[in-house]
C-alpha cells in the first residue's frame, strides 16, 4: 500500500497534498460528491469502530473542529446517535471559517442533538476515565502547531484518564512532517485513518499519540493512487503474499538453493542454531552451518537437518571457506567482533559472487572499519537494529525523519537494502524507497529475534528471490510468525524459538 503524503515537495520546490489531490481527483472521476465522499469516509469509520466498542461501552463526547475533521466528527456522532450510542457533540469554536461539509452535517442532526459550542477555555468539559472521546477537532488540514483554545483542550484531554479515538489523526499532530518538541499533540489510544498510512504513524517518535491504530479505505480512485509516484510504502498481506513462489509439485531439494551461515562464536552458538533453524523453515534445499569449533555437537545434536562446517578455531570465525557450491550466504549472528573475524568478513565481501545477507556482528566490524564499507557488494541486504545502523553510518539522528532521510541515503549511495529493525521495520531500496513493515510486535523485542530475520532472508535468496523481494518477504513473514508466537504465548513469554515454531509458508 502507498503511503500519501499530505506535505510533498515537487520537483518545483513546492508542496503538495497527495492526499487532497486523491480525494479532489475522485470527487470528480468517480464522480461522487464531496459531502457524499465524507459520508462515506464516516461510514467506514463507524464501521471499524463499533467492532472495539460496543453500544453500551461508555459515555462517548465527540469533539469537533470546524474543518472537513469536525465535519467527519458529526456525520459519525449523527450515524452512531442512530444506533443507539449514548453521546454528546461538542464544537471547539478554533475558527470562524466553518467548511461546507461541516455546515451541511450541522444540518443533518436535524435537532435530533444539540452540539455544545465551546468557544473560552472556561468552557471546556471535564473529562474522565468513563469518557470515551471521539477527536474529529483536527485531521489532515492542520498547517501550524495548536494554540488557544484547541491547544488547552488537547492538555486537558491528555491529563484527564479518557479513552481516545482520533478520527484520521489526532489533532496536533503533522501527518508527514516534524513537529516541535513543545507542540502539545493529542495522545490518542487509537487511530481511525482514512485510506492510507500516515507517514508520522510508522515512526517511533509518535507512538504515544497514534495509539493502535488502523486503515479503513474511503474508496478514493485506485487508478490515480497507482500513478502518484511514492517513496513510501506500507508491506501489507497483498504486497507481501504477491511475492510468495509456490514450490513446483516435482521439486527437488536442489531447486531450492545450498545456503552457507556463517554463524556463532564461543558463548553464542545459540545465534548459529537460532538462524540455520528459522532458515530451514523457510524452505531453503540444503543449509550448511560454518560454525568455531567449539559448535560442531551443539549444531549436530540442536539442528540435524542442517550440515556442519567448523573452523579451526574453537572459539571464533577465522578462516574462509571455500564459497562456491552455495547459492546464498548469510553472515554475522553471533561471531563476535575478533580482529581476526574482521578479517574473514574482508575476505568474504571481497570475494561473494552471491546474493549475501549481513547482520549483527558483521555490521559492527564493517562499521568499525570505513573501507570494508566501500567493499559493500551491490544489493547485499543488511539488517541492523537502530544503533547498529548509527555506528554504519557514523552519526546519531536528531528525529526519527532524519532517520529516514539517512536510510534512504544509505541504501541509495552503496546500491544495498537495509532492513532497520523495530517496530514497523523500515526496509529502504536501492532506489531509494521506504517501505514500512506491518506485522509485528513488541514479544519480539528480545535476544535471538534478530537471528530468525536472518535465517528467514537467507533462504529467501537461496531459493532465488531477488534481494528486495527476499527482504520485504522476510520481514513481512518474520512479523507475521511472531504475531502467531503472540497469540499462542503471550508476549511477555515468547521467545525467539517461538518465532521459528510459528513460520509457515
Ligand atoms: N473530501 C475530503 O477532502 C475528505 C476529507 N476528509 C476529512 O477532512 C479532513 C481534512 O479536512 P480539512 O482540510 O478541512 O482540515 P481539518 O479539518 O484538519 O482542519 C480544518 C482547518 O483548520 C485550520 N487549522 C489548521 N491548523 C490549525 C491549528 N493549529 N489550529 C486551528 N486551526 C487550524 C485550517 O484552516 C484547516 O483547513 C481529513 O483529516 C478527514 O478527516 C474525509 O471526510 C474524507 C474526505
Ligand atoms: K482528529
Amino acid at each position: 500500500m502507498k503511503i500519501l503524503l499530505t506535505r510533498k515537495q515537487t520537483k518545483a520546490g513546492n508542496y503538495i497534498s497527495e492526499i487532497k489531490e486523491a480525494d479532489e481527483y475522485t470527487i470528480v472521476h468517480e464522480p461522487i460528491a464531496s459531502i457524499d465522499l465524507m459520508e462515506r469516509a464516516s461510514r467506514a469509520f463507524v464501521s471499524i469502530f463499533i467492532r472495539h466498542f460496543p453500544v453500551s461501552y461508555k459515555k462517548i463526547l465527540v469533539l469537533c473542529g470546524v474543518g472537513d475533521n469536525g465535519g467527519d466528527g458529526l456525520a459519525i456522532a449523527r450515524m452512531l446517535y442512530a444506533l443507539g450510542y449514548d453521546l454528546e457533540i461538542y464544537i471547539i469554536n478554533h475558527s470562524t471559517k466553518q467548511s461546507a461539509n461541516f455546515k451541511k452535517n450541522l444540518e443533518r442532526l436535524q435537532n435530533k442533538i444539540h452540539p455544545v459550542e465551546i468557544s473560552e477555555i472556561d468552557e471546556i468539559p471535564d473529562f474522565n476515565k468513563n469518557d470515551l472521546i471521539i477527536d474529529a477537532m483536527l485531521g489532515a488540514g492542520l498547517s501550524r502547531p495548536l494554540e488557544g483554545l484547541i491547544e488547552s483542550t488537547v492538555e486537558k484531554l491528555n491529563e484527564s484518564e479518557a479513552e481516545i479515538v482520533a478520527v484520521d489523526i489526532p489533532t496536533g499532530l503533522f501527518a508527514d512532517s516534524l513537529n516541535g518538541d513543545k507542540d502539545i499533540i493529542l495522545k490518542a489510544d487509537y487511530t481511525i485513518t482514512f485510506q492510507t498510512p500516515k507517514l508520522a504513524f510508522v515512526l517511533p517518535q509518535n507512538g504515544d499519540f497514534v495509539g493502535n491504530w488502523e486503515v479503513v479505505s474511503i474508496g478514493l480512485h485506485e487508478e490515480f493512487i497507482g500513478k502518484l509516484e511514492s517513496r513510501y510504502f506500507y508491506t501489507d498481506s497483498q504486497i507481501a503474499e504477491a511475492f510468495i513462489k509456490p514450490r513446483s509439485k516435482f521439486a527437488n531439494k536442489g531447486h531450492f538453493g545450498h545456503a552457507l551461515m556463517m554463524a556463532g562464536s564461543y558463548g553464542m552458538i545459540g545465534a548459529a542454531v537460532l538462524s540455520t533453524r528459522a532458515c530451514l523453515r523457510s524452505g531453503v534445499g540444503k543449509i550448511t552451518v560454518y560454525a568455531p569449533e567449539c559448535g560442531y555437537a551443539i549444531l549436530q545434536t540442536a539442528i540435524p537437518e542442517a550440515m556442519c562446517l567448523t573452523d579451526a578455531n574453537k572459539a571464533f570465525l577465522e578462516t574462509l571457506p571455500k564459497l562456491d557450491n552455495y547459492q546464498a550466504i548469510g553472515i554475522g549472528c553471533g561471531i563476535g567482533t575478533a580482529p581476526k573475524t574482521a578479517g574473514l568478513i574482508e575476505e568474504v565481501l571481497k570475494q561473494v559472487k552471491v546474493p549475501i545477507v549481513i547482520d549483527a556482528d558483521a555490521l559492527n566490524i564493517i562499521a568499525s572499519d570505513k573501507k570494508l564499507l566501500a567493499l559493500l557488494p551491490k544489493g547485499a541486504v543488511l539488517t541492523p537494529h537502530p544503533k547498529e545502523f548509527q555506528r554504519l553510518i557514523g552519526k546519531k539522528w536528531e528525529n526519527d525523519y532524519e532517520k529516514l532521510a539517512l536510510l534512504e541515503d544509505f541504501a541509495v549511495s552503496h546500491q544495498c537494502i537495509v532492513c532497520l529493525k523495530g517496530a514497523f521495520t523500515a526496509v529502504a531500496l536501492p532506489d531509494g524507497t521506504i517501505h514500512f513493515n506491518s506485522t509485528g510486535n513488541a514479544g519480539m523485542a528480545k535476544g535471538g529475534s534478530g537471528d530468525v530475520l536472518t535465517g528467514m532472508i537467507l533462504a529467501l535468496l537461496a531459493q532465488g528471490y531477488k534481494p528486495e523481494e527476499a527482504a520485504l518477504l522476510g520481514v513481512y513473514e518474520h512479523g507475521l510468525a511472531g504475531d502467531r508466537a503472540a497469540q499462542l504465548k503471550g508476549t511477555t513469554a515468547m521467545i525467539a524459538s517461538d518465532i521459528i515454531e510459528s513460520i509457515r509458508f
